[in-house]
């Protein structure tokens, strides 16, 4: 009898039971099976609660890996087949199909090849409150703690997204947004902005705290903040709604809506389900983020559609070249961050967003008319005047305009002028 990680046991005479939980991109699609001697059990909603099955990834080093990867192929049909009943998700509920295990699969391999480092999920299974079938785990290797901070904050955003999904199934969110406030248009508010004053557009960022730099503005009143903001000439708005590491909320994003806030409002959130997308727009917002250093290019893609269906723009996020080309060869984007800031290692550097324009690059985002934010690090009028010219229509600036007290002061020091042009 062999015990791999609480996966799998074999058994004499090489009869093998194995336990697995698929992972699936979109989490009200997952789907939770069973193999006993190659025979695929579906586990009922009643089999679920009485295991108090989590659903998690296995372990991605080892051969498991790659039997699950072959085992979701050849059952593939049949588990999505069953999928949609016992999920209990209506038929009816307009969502674009989310990637099933092929896609999944082709997701796997897309991280491979393009390299995406960051673990959404604890790669070693769930942890110490699991009460499955096998309630043992052998032992916690060292991989299975968060290299960075950036894994940190997924894994974290992931535990917390169980609970706030379960408060509010996806069911009970759709039917909330018929009544959400009307969506606004991010990327042309940036576009005119830029086109009237001849600056790089700004969007302020509301962001009390943050990782790096801890508390950055301790009186924070999101809603004067943004009338500060607003007043002062920010074409959109950037509300933090991590709660744990920025010291944000959904709350703050919704305060600002109903508020009567004009500028299209981005929720600055760590995106990693499509569940958050609906939250977010039930919440007010006009626009999303989407990191890609944390979401694989189905990832991306599907959740470019979800935006398209609900009208919210996506402001797609690259760090480093590889990133760019990924974004590059996805249609439909039509709005680019780059971010001077490593969130693996907090290391800003503005000439990021310079080297990603250069040559080639620059030339598609051009042809292909794609708004592009300069993102993070942004002090001086000198830094604004270089990434302008670096080919960026906006800037997504944070630290420097909130932690000082006069806001308007702040931005016109940020700019060298005054940019308002609102009466
Ligand atoms: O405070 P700064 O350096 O001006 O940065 C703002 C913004 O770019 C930064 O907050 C940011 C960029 N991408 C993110 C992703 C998540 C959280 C925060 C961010």
């Amino acid at each position: 009898m062999e015990l791999g990680l609480g996966v799998r046991i074999r058994i004499g005479g090489g009869r093998r039971l194995r336990f697995g939980a698929e992972f699936r991109n979109f989490d009200y699609y997952y789907t939770n099976y069973y193999n006993n001697n190659n025979n695929w059990y579906f586990m009922s909603n009643t089999y679920k609660k009485q295991h108090k099955q989590q659903h998690w990834r296995s372990s991605s080093n080892s051969s498991s890996h790659v039997d699950k990867v072959k085992d979701s192929r050849q059952h593939s049909s049949s588990v999505s087949a069953l999928s949609s009943t016992s999920t209990g998700i209506q038929d009816h509920i307009p969502i674009p199909i989310p990637p099933i295990a092929d896609q999944a699969e082709e997701s796997m391999q897309a991280e491979d090849k393009h390299a995406i480092r960051i673990r959404r999920r604890p790669p070693t299974g769930p942890p110490v409150h699991y009460v499955g079938p096998f309630q043992f785990r052998l032992h916690t290797p060292d991989h299975a703690n968060p290299r960075n901070i950036l894994e940190q904050i997924l894994w974290d955003k992931d535990s917390q997204l169980t609970l706030m999904k379960e408060r509010q199934p996806l069911a009970v969110l759709q039917r909330l947004l018929p009544g959400a406030p009307p969506v606004r248009d991010f990327v042309q508010a940036l576009k005119d902005s830029y086109h009237t004053t001849g600056m790089p557009a700004l969007i302020a960022e509301l962001k009390k705290a943050s990782p790096s730099k801890g508390l950055l503005r301790p009186n924070f009143d999101p809603v004067s903040i943004a009338q500060a903001y607003q007043k002062n000439g920010a074409a959109c708005l950037s509300v933090l709604t991590d709660e744990k590491y920025f010291q944000g909320s959904f709350e703050n994003l919704h305060a600002i809506r109903s508020a009567g806030i004009k500028c299209p409002l981005l929720c600055k959130e760590f995106i990693i389900d499509a569940w958050q997308i609906y939250y977010a727009r039930s919440k007010g917002a006009d626009a999303i983020l989407l990191i890609a250093a944390v979401l694989p290019d189905v990832d991306i893609k599907y959740m470019i559609k979800i935006c398209n269906m609900l009208g919210l723009a996506a402001l797609v996020e690259v760090h480093d070249e590889l990133e760019m080309d990924r974004v590059l060869a996805i249609d439909g984007v039509n709005l680019i961050g780059i971010n001077n800031r490593n969130l693996e290692t907090f290391e800003v550097d503005i000439f990021n967003t310079k080297r990603l324009l250069e040559g080639g690059r620059g030339r598609i985002i051009t042809q292909r008319d794609i708004l592009v934010v300069g993102e993070s690090g942004l002090f001086t009028p000198e830094d604004i005047t270089f990434v302008q010219n670096s080919g960026v229509q906006a800037v997504l600036v944070g630290e420097s305009l909130i932690k000082q007290e006069d806001l308007g002061k702040a931005i016109a020091g940020l700019f060298g002028k005054e940019i308002s042009v609102r009466t």
